[in-house]
């Protein structure tokens, strides 16, 4: 299984990392690099989606360094990946079901398309390899076929989820899933949301009402925040960290279709830029290609290293 995931996860990052050796090529010398293969190392890894503020951490980290036996390629690449790890693993937080009492409640939120369906289902496979029982909501009433969706892969899964009218009011689904999560003695419910950033002032509206009726069954709800952003965005997915962060009370990060995009430095750019907490990556559209991430072989992944 183990084995399994890495082999995606190397064929996930790939085109990243090619993008990133393809940029770091050339640059190398002595035991120290200069002041313009610095340059090219920061401008190398800005054209890689890290951002610039990672991409002057790491360039100044490594420009503290010796190397040895010169600073070929891989010996700049192998810093590089030490850098990422660096900013990665302060962030790389599994989520985890805690709450007392149950259910654990987790609101998942982002622009249509982002995976987030699919996400759900596969953090409720997560939950359920860890043995909890888990039950989903559909609050995204406003397309009828985001209901179909989540049910399909509810059915998949063998996992009841509480669904309403189209059109009705998410809020009253979400109120129903918490009753429905408690009676059963649920340990997670995870709520779909509608991804409506176009219109910030009804997003805005509709989480404050859903957190006011989740708030009157359990003050601590929701217990998370949920925020999935598609790499393919690049920078884009920053913006939507930004916005989502304004309106929706982001507490984490699930980052999809790192898989044939050479965009994933973006992870890395996101991570040093707003230190939430990234709970999982996804790496395909199965549902066991969302894992967990593991920052250090993630960090050499990116780099080319591992
Ligand atoms: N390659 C790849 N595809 C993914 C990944 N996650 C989701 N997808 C695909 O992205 C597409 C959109 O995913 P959905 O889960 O439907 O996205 P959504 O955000 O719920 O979108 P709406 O239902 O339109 O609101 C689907 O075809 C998924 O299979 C991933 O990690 N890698």
């Amino acid at each position: 299984m183990s084995e399994s995931w890495s082999d995606r996860l190397f064929g996930g990052f790939r085109k990243t990392s090619e993008r990133l050796s393809g940029n770091l090529a050339g640059i190398g010398g002595a035991t120290k690099l200069t002041d313009d293969q610095l340059d090219e190392l920061e401008d190398a890894l800005i054209m890689s989606d890290l951002g610039p503020r990672a991409a002057m951490r790491i360039r100044d980290a490594v420009a503290e360094r010796r190397f040895e036996r010169g600073a070929d390629e891989r010996a700049i690449s192998e810093a590089v990946a030490e850098e990422i790890a660096e900013i990665l693993r302060p962030v790389a937080k599994p989520l985890e079901v805690t709450a007392f009492p149950r259910p654990h409640v987790v609101l998942v939120i982002g622009v249509n398309g982002s995976g987030k369906t699919t996400t759900i289902a596969k953090l409720a496979h997560l939950f359920q390899e860890d043995d909890y029982s888990v039950m989903l909501a559909a609050g995204d009433t406003f397309r009828a076929a985001a209901t179909g969706q989540l049910k399909v892969w509810a059915d998949r899964l063998g996992v009841p989820v509480v669904t309403g009218p189209e059109g009705g009011d998410p809020a009253s689904v979400v109120f129903d899933g918490v009753k429905a999560a408690t009676e059963r003695g649920s340990d997670a419910l995870i709520v779909d949301t509608a991804g409506r950033l176009q219109n910030k002032r009804e997003l805005m509206d509709e989480l404050t009402k859903i957190r006011k009726v989740l708030g009157r069954l359990n003050p601590e709800a929701p217990h998370d925040v949920v925020l999935v952003l598609d790499a393919t965005n690049g920078q884009n997915a920053l913006q939507q960290i930004d916005v989502f962060k304004e309106v929706a009370g982001v507490t984490g990060l699930v980052m999809t279709k790192l898989d044939g995009t050479a965009r994933g430095g973006v992870l890395v750019a996101a991570a040093e830029q707003y230190g939430l907490p990234i709970h999982a990556i996804g790496v395909g559209e199965k549902i066991d290609d969302l894992r967990p991430f593991d920052p250090d072989l993630v960090a050499r992944v990116i780099a080319g290293v591992a």
